[in-house]
């Protein structure tokens, strides 16, 4: 009865699922691919499966530009650009929508300028028209953007290095080249307005941020997205991830609990605290765990900081049953336990205590809060650390619970326009090693992404 009960409950939830399309409007050099990627890996991240279909990538493989004449190619006036972008955004349209009809996932991501209100009323009847049952939900995300510091930044920054221009032309001449492509996008851009729109779900975000006008939010996606868009920004900053220094416990390979520094911890603290020194952050933010291990690691750098927090949530995975055992305690006392978790990491729940799939979600008010944030620290453990590193280099959850992250090293990220900078420091200071390799599995680098830069300090 209790499992029949179950199976409907999961029924019922499979059949409440709307699939969302998540449409960018907006002229070129507006910041779409950045948020539809920064949307994307968030998504994905909470557990939305997501998918970004770019136009533009459809449209690169259609033609080669430096032969059509590029100026040529995106005037109103040349029907056959005109022909072939239609044509480009109609195929993008199509792969997404048997991407939701199919239940390959439950979010599309269409990234395209979608200037006109022709166009974007030709992908709201194409949804209505699979009638796919429930329907799809369309939400526009508008970017507006006159704040020419910021357009030329973008342009300098992403689109000069596009893959229309790279090694094609000079910078200069890809700038003025893509100056000359936004004015023609300017004379067939009608913005999304109430008078004319006030049946479609939308968010304007004006300025990178500085502004948002939000119309008609439908469901549980949109108001994530529209939550997600309001604390993003982009300036320029960096978020450091430490865990403690050595413990007590990790000296005698024990899960969890809740020991001192041990004398390599103490000797890390201090020399964490010499690097930040170095870095000289003005704004410095540390957000520790409140467990003793990392408490002691950030009291070390406390008058560095314009503030120190420790926060509850940012306390090591709870090994429940398991805590205080050494691995080959775990494997002795529970096999079948043993066995589950490396047979499925991320979704095996310790007996009274969490999963990674658990951490994820009791970390997502923490990335929200990194995203609005300046310069921050985060001192906290390896389980924790992995889920917020895996969120800003786009890792999926078969690696996450695997991810790299040692003692005595300090990971540095840097948002990047479409990526995240990573540099590892790692400290020549002796620390026990406590990662267990996943059984079976081919090994996984040292680093995060293949570009890291690894220092020795
Ligand atoms: O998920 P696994 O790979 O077991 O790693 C998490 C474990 O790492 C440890 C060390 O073994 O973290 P930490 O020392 O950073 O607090 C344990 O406390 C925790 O249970």
């Amino acid at each position: 009865m209790g499992h029949k009960r179950l199976m409907l409950l999961d029924n019922t939830h499979d059949q409440v699922r709307v699939p969302n399309v998540i449409a960018l409007v907006g002229l070129p050099a507006r910041g779409k691919t950045y948020i539809s990627h920064k949307l994307c890996r968030y998504l994905n991240w909470i557990g939305i499966k997501t998918k970004a279909f770019n136009v533009g990538e459809y449209r690169r493989k259609a033609c080669n530009l430096e032969e059509e004449g590029e100026f040529e190619f995106f005037s109103p006036k040349n029907t056959r650009g005109q022909k072939i972008r239609e044509e480009c955004a109609r195929l993008a349209i199509e792969d997404m929508g048997r991407y939701l009809d199919n239940k390959e996932g439950e979010v599309a991501i269409l990234d395209a300028t979608n200037t006109t209100r022709e166009r974007r009323q030709y992908l709201v009847d194409y949804c209505k028209n699979l009638q796919h049952d429930p329907a799809f939900r369309v939400f526009f995300v508008e970017s507006v953007c006159d704040d020419q510091m910021i357009i030329d930044s973008n342009i300098t920054e992403v689109k000069i290095n596009s893959p229309d221009y790279k090694g094609i032309m000079t910078q200069e001449q890809a700038k003025e080249d893509f100056l000359k492509r936004i004015e023609n996008y300017k004379l067939q851009y009608q913005p999304l307005d109430e008078e004319h729109d006030n049946d479609l779900s939308y968010i304007k975000v004006i300025n990178a941020g500085k502004s948002f006008f939000v119309h008609n939010v439908h469901g549980h996606i949109q108001s994530r997205v529209v939550y997600f868009l309001m604390n993003i920004h982009l300036l320029p900053r960096s978020i450091y991830l430490t865990r403690h220094g050595e413990s007590e416990y990790n000296r005698i390979g024990r899960l969890g609990g809740d020991s001192p520094l041990s004398e390599n911890g103490l000797k890390y603290a201090h020399k964490l605290r010499e690097y930040f020194e170095r870095e000289d952050i003005d704004d410095l933010r540390i957000w520790s765990s409140q467990k003793i291990r990392a408490a002691q690691t950030a009291s070390a750098l406390r008058d560095l900081a314009a503030h120190v927090e420790y926060w509850k949530v940012l306390d090591e995975i709870d090994a429940g049953i398991c805590e205080g055992l050494t691995y080959e305690d775990f494997e002795a006392r529970y096999p079948k336990q043993f066995a589950e978790r490396d047979k499925d990491k991320y979704h095996y729940r310790y007996p009274s205590g969490e999963s990674y799939e658990d951490l994820v979600a009791r970390l997502e008010p923490v990335i929200m809060e990194l995203e609005r944030q300046s310069d921050v620290l985060v001192v906290s453990h390896q389980a924790v650390l992995r889920c917020i590193l895996a969120y800003f280099t786009n890792k999926n959850r078969d690696d996450l619970p695997y991810l790299k992250v040692p003692l005595h090293t300090v990971i540095k990220l840097t948002p990047k326009a479409y990526s995240c900078e990573v540099e590892m420091f790692k400290f020549d200071i002796d620390a026990v090693n406590t990662y267990r390799e996943k059984p079976g599995a081919a090994k996984l680098p040292e680093e995060p992404t293949q570009d890291t830069r690894v220092v020795a300090i």
